[in-house]
């Protein structure tokens, strides 16, 4: 029984050794039979998104990310350009740099990477960096946030080959991302306090004419790479984003396009039985009633693709998290996700999928290919690779018989090839269930929400520090004389006492303790 549905509804592409089991979903035909008309809509709806029609509509933007692994696409000359013009140039300069053209402005080549940027200018190259980019020709590190100690750290890691031999890399899609600059001029004060010029060690890929743009041509940079308004940055690691730092690396981004090309060849196709991620969308849309209901939890049994659920988590969630539907109705959509590895998890969280509460589905994650090379027996005849395959198969079934559903994802190994091709499928899936339950996936309007008050925070801060005087005061009172909210002062007054600024002594509560000079 369970046989025939697995050989019914896997859907393979053996031409790339990929295949999606969603028998594990249960998804029955009378609920295909039902949304066969959203289906439809679906496809017309990517269509005209690869068409370039204005498809995010509160940005007025189209939407382009799938001309990046086929220009062919782009609707005009213009746009093929701004696909393969920036593709032969980033190409041209890691090559550059590899070859030693390009030096670091005290001679010698350039040893490793810094990347400074945030959300979609920093997961997608996280995640190419590792699970294709070990033993790369650059190492690569990061700055994803505005956490001065973490920022000290890499400092101090890339200080063992030299800020001289470091490329530094600034990504950010407007320019105008305060972690990113934030960490640009710590990067530029450490350079400085070495004695070096930040400029000639840097790179910027971003908007052209944004305001990182102008800093880049001020501050010399080296040279600049363009971001199109029409590449989300979810969306953007087949873009200068995710492909300079790669390409850096020495990985075969080629072969990564191409990974993602060939899935789209297979999901641009119309018949919905073979179009995995039309399937992965309705199983998404059964599972939670087109409500987001159930979580997913992605489980990848393979190590190098750690940190594909924290990518798919901006994916899905910033794609799909919204407030309002296309006509302006209130729906509070969304997909939550989250996971780790397998089989790893299977001693941290697991007991709860199996027993806890029913909120999630899983996406399973299988690599085929144990390792390269010959492996060792852990037991007669056993070996690692045959434990990960055994706790994988076991989980999903023992999943399964206390009625939790599963989609299981096989690639043969994680090469550049397929870890495009997941993203491939992923991105489309994302397409597809954002026109089935008629929500705009290209826009953030959520995430300004957090800007706008951190902003207003920081006003208050400085305010607030001029207030400090010699004599002891509560939050309350420095909060009167600011006519402000004395929890937001509060939280003013003990950042500055943990920082060093203002003394703090404590009272019996929050409004007793006092701050002074
Ligand atoms: O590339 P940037 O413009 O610096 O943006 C970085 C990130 O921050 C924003 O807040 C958005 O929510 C993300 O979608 C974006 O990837």
């Amino acid at each position: 029984m369970s046989w025939t549905r697995y050989c019914q509804s896997v859907i393979r592409y053996p031409q790339f050794g990929f295949s999606i089991d969603l028998s594990r979903m249960d998804v029955d035909d009378a609920f295909l039979a039902e949304m066969q008309p959203k289906i439809a809509k679906a496809f017309t709806d990517i269509a005209a998104l690869e068409a370039g029609k204005i498809v995010n509509p509160d940005e007025q933007r189209m939407v382009g990310h799938y001309w990046l692994r086929n220009a062919s696409l782009a609707p005009t000359e213009e746009l093929r350009k701004a696909v393969t013009e920036p593709l032969a140039a980033l190409k041209d300069f890691a090559e550059k740099v590899h070859t030693g053209q390009i030096t670091s402005p005290g001679g010698g080549t350039f040893k490793q990477i810094l990347l400074i940027g945030i959300g979609g200018s920093a997961l997608g190259p996280q995640l190419v960096n590792d699970a294709i980019g070990h033993n790369s020709k650059l190492p690569i590190f990061f700055f994803d946030n505005t956490d001065p100690a973490g920022m000290d750290r890499v400092i101090s890691d890339l200080k063992e080959v030299g800020l001289g031999r470091t490329l530094v890399l600034v990504i950010s899609k407007s320019g105008g991302t305060a972690e990113t600059r934030n960490g640009m001029l710590e990067a530029k004060a450490a350079y400085e306090a070495a004695g070096l010029q930040f400029g000639p060690h840097a790179v910027a890929v971003t908007g052209e004419g944004s305001k990182l743009d102008k800093y880049a041509i001020d501050q010399k940079f080296i040279t600049r790479f363009p971001m199109e308004d029409w590449v989300g940055g979810r969306t953007s690691v087949m873009s200068t984003v995710g492909l300079v730092p790669a390409a850096l690396q020495g990985i075969d981004i080629d072969s990564f396009l191409a990974g993602a090309a060939a899935m789209d060849v297979e999901t641009r196709k119309t018949d919905a039985k073979t179009n995995a991620a039309m399937q992965l969308a309705l199983a998404w849309y059964h599972a939670g009633n087109g409500k987001g209901e159930k979580d997913m939890v992605v489980l990848p049994y393979k190590d190098s693709l750690v940190l594909f659920s924290k990518y798919l988590q901006q994916l899905v969630m910033e794609s799909l998290g919204k407030e309002l539907d296309l006509d302006g109705k209130k729906v509070n959509q969304g997909i939550a996700v989250y996971g780790n590895k397998g089989s790893t998890d299977q001693h941290a969280y697991v007991q709860q999928l199996r027993d806890g509460v029913h909120n999630f589905f899983t996406t399973f994650i299988e690599v085929r290919k144990g390792r390269n090379g010959e492996g060792i027996e852990v037991e007669p005849s056993t070996s690692s690779a045959d434990y990960l395959q055994g706790f994988l198969r076991g989980t999903r079934k023992a999943l399964y018989e206390s009625g939790r559903k599963s989609v299981t994802i096989s690639i043969p190994e994680v090469t550049p090839f397929q870890l495009g091709v997941l993203i491939g499928l992923f991105e489309r899936t994302v397409s597809f269930y954002a026109s089935l339950v008629n929500i705009n996936a290209y826009h953030q309007p959520g995430v300004e929400a957090g800007k706008k008050a951190a902003t207003t925070f920081l006003e208050l801060l400085n305010a607030v520090r001029g207030k400090i005087i010699a004599d002891a005061r509560t939050a309350p009172e420095v909060a009167t004389e600011l006519d402000a909210d004395p929890e937001d002062v509060y939280h003013c007054l003990t950042h500055l006492a943990a920082n060093g600024e203002v003394q703090i002594a404590l009272g019996k509560d929050p409004a007793g303790d006092t701050f002074s000079l």
